[in-house]
């Protein structure tokens, strides 16, 4: 209903409408007496007269008049869009009609009696009194809706959401928008469970919203979070949700409530705006700006790690006659698959980028050797010059790479890059398909490993590697009791090498492998061939790197090699390091047992430097410890190192092991280890490493040490 507005104030027009005058009089007269304005109507015809020109601030209403019923009076009041408060006044005392006048929307209902206008004024009063408040709420709730009508309207325009979420009781509430933003009719469904809305997000953000949530109710923290959603529709979106929470004075939450504000458009336009900043459109691979951002993290991580990083720079050698030749086109195809190449030669961590036309850099992280810089640097040419077939030609390319290291070459990006390219003009002078490192200490490291690998393969056909023998010697005879197979390589540039020098790289080319079965072959063929000489069966053993350990078949290389060479296998011992074991301790136990089955003896080399742990020991099936000779160097200026070596000494004789210290240079060395219990030692104070004909010689003699 609409109406004008009122307040009580002195004056406030009363509308009297009865038809008994005198009546009328006395109490116009008393409403006046109390700074009220009377007006009056003696019929319903004149009341309504009145009303056109002015509107009362209350009507008092005698309830039956001649013309009309005081109820259909205010029906036509009604009919008006008037709402004027009334008190009805009723000569009657009739419950009935009292509630019935109430039921019209009476305000108050006067009977005409002595007391009447005694309780008058009051009446009058209470009524305006009554008519304000509701018309203040009236008000307030218009003004109410009329706010929540703007704010649905702002939160459509802006794709804003807005919820609570009762922590203690689990009761939510969305607001329309947020249904809808979320692909839902608005209040389907009616009660939204946290559990299930979580499970719309993405899982990737799923733990950091339940994190934000939790601490909410929880701790009373607000949050603001951006995480992508499932809508009803199936279309991801992304989201930025803002929350505050009400709590009781104990902290305790008791209401979660926020925005949500659907920022999918505003983060894909980010997104294609970074794309063009950062990433060159022909291939999607990052651009100049974004290497340089990448090279300047990768250099950081590496002075945190005390690793390297290796810059590449890649220019296609010919590039620019394929272009003029077979069209733009073409050109961009070859760079794109060129692209597609390298991309399959770098790790996820790694940046590849094209900074120009046919240039593109590499950034190579958590690098710890110039060998891996190399490896995938061959890897990229290798892959670059195999044939493209563009538009039913087949197109053959090559690149040249220039390679700068920090922190050798350069502690920033812009200075390894200007290196690696200048390296790049280098490789390309060697008429291309070739690389390059800054620095010449570098290159001349590569390149003596690679002249080194490559005489490395030709070796074993050539018969360049040969062996030594070491005595193992019980000190209390004074006899040798085995030998120890020690491999040398006679390089035809180099001379003899010793194996620290290329056992690492037979390792890393998995040379290693023909390389150790030659050893095994070679030494039990010896041993045999000793016995058949009629020197006293000795123990040989031989030394396995990692590589031929984790070998699957290695069990049956080895009883193949015993079978050819006629050798029991109880003569063999095998020497394995205490790291080549740890690192993969249960399938090397396996291994170890079925050697050990086979009969053959087996040692743990170089204890003392590894992890084992004395449980791991008791589980490993060996039957010799060998004390790493920097102990046993030691021994007479480090107290620690004494201590060490006597701990060895007695772990291994309460675990039943033999053992045998190596690197025994000085006779006070040897006794203070024979004081010790140790009664097999290996080391120059006997005899170093010597050929099998220096052996035969000294078996002969019959030598005893
Ligand atoms: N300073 C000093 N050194 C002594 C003394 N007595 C012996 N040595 C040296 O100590 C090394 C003992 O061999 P290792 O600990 O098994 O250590 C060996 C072994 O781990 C490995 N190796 C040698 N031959 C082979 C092989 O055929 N296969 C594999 N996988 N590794 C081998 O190369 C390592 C080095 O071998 P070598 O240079 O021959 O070095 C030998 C030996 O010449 C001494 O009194 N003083």
């Amino acid at each position: 209903m609409t109406g004008s507005p009122y307040t009580i104030k002195a004056g406030s027009t009363v509308l009297i409408i009865e038809d008994d005058i005198a009546f009328a009089e006395l109490t116009s007269g008393t409403l006046q007496e109390h700074g009220f304005k009377a007006i009056g109507a003696t019929s319903g015809q004149e009341a309504m007269e009145l009303l056109s020109a002015t509107i009362p601030s209350l009507i008092i209403l005698d309830y039956s008049l001649p013309d009309m019923t005081g109820i259909a009076i205010l029906e036509q009041i009604a009919d008006r869009g008037l709402s004027v408060p009334f008190i009805m006044v009723t000569g009657r005392d009739d419950a009935l009609l009292a509630v019935q006048m109430m039921k019209t929307g009476a305000c108050d209902y006067l009977l005409k009696d002595t007391s009447f206008l005694d309780r008058l004024p009051a009446a009058v009063l209470r009524t305006l009194h009554d008519a304000e408040t509701r018309e203040r709420l009236r008000r307030a709730e218009e003004s109410l809706r009329q706010s929540e009508t703007r704010l649905a309207r702002a939160q459509k325009i802006a794709r804003m959401g807005s919820w609570e979420w009762n922590p203690l009781t689990g009761d939510t509430y969305w607001s329309d928008e947020l249904y809808r933003i979320f692909g839902f009719t608005p209040g389907e469904p009616h009660q939204v469970e946290m559990e299930w809305f979580i499970n719309l997000i993405n899982e990737a953000d799923r733990p950091a919203f339940k994190k934000a949530i939790t601490n909410a109710a929880r701790q009373c923290q607000s949050f603001s979070l951006i995480y992508r959603i499932k809508s009803c529709n199936g279309d991801e979106l992304v989201v930025n949700s803002q929350a505050e929470v009400e709590c009781d004075s104990e902290g305790k939450a008791q209401l979660v409530s926020g925005t949500t504000l659907d920022i999918t458009a505003r983060i894909r336009a980010e997104n294609e705006i970074q794309q063009l900043i950062n990433y060159d459109p022909l291939t999607s691979l990052p651009n100049r700006t974004l290497l340089n951002d990448r090279l300047r993290h990768a250099i950081a991580q590496a002075l945190r790690d005390r690793q390297m990083v290796g810059v590449l720079f890649l220019d296609l050698d010919r590039f620019k006659g394929i272009n003029e030749t077979l069209g733009h086109r073409a050109g961009d195809k070859l760079l794109k698959t060129i692209a597609k190449r390298l991309k399959a030669c770098v790790r996820e961590t790694d940046t590849l980028a094209r900074i120009g036309g046919d240039e593109f850099a590499v950034v190579l992280m958590g690098v710890s050797n110039e060998e891996v810089i190399t490896a995938i640097t061959k890897k990229i040419l290798g892959l670059i010059s195999e044939p493209i077939y563009i538009n039913g030609h087949e197109i053959y390319t090559t690149g040249s790479i220039g390679i700068a290291v920090y922190p050798m070459d350069g502690e920033d990006g812009p200075t390894l890059l200007k290196h690696a390219d200048q390296a790049m003009y280098q490789a390309k002078e060697r008429d291309g398909n070739n690389f390059q490192f800054f620095s010449s200490e570098m290159n001349i490291k590569v390149l003596e490993r690679m002249m080194l690998e490559n005489s490395m393969r030709k070796a074993l056909e050539r018969e360049d590697f040969f062996l030594l023998y070491q005595p193992q010697v019980d000190t209390r005879t004074g006899e040798i009791k085995g030998l120890e197979a020690l491999l040398r390589w006679r390089h035809p540039d180099m001379g003899v090498i010793v194996p620290d020098k290329f056992i690492y790289l037979a390792e890393e080319t998995g040379l290693i492998i023909p390389i150790g079965e030659w050893v095994l072959r070679t030494a039990c063929f010896q041993a045999k061939a000793w016995q058949q000489q009629g020197f006293a069966p000795m123990r040989m053993a031989v030394n396995l790197s990692a590589k031929q350990f984790g070998q699957k078949n290695l069990d049956e290389t080895i009883a193949a090699i015993l079978l050819e060479s006629g050798l029991d296998a109880d003569r063999l011992e095998l020497e394995i390091t205490e790291s080549t074991i740890m690192k993969n301790p249960d399938s090397n136990t396996r291994m170890l047992q079925k050697l050990k089955d086979m009969g053959i003896s087996l040692a743990i080399d170089d204890f003392g430097t590894g992890y084992s742990s004395l449980s791991y020991l008791k589980h490993f099936p060996i039957n010799r410890l060998k004390i790493d000779r920097m102990f046993v160097r030691d021994i007479a200026n480090n107290p620690d190192d004494a201590a060490i070596v006597e701990i060895i000494i007695s772990m291994a004789h309460t675990l039943k092991l033999s053992v045998t210290a190596e690197g025994v240079e000085t006779r006070p060395l040897m006794e203070f280890l024979a004081s010790r219990n140790c009664v097999e030692m290996q080391g120059y104070l006997f005899s170093r490493p010597v050929t099998a004909e220096e052996i035969t010689t000294i078996l002969g003699n019959g030598l005893k040490y």
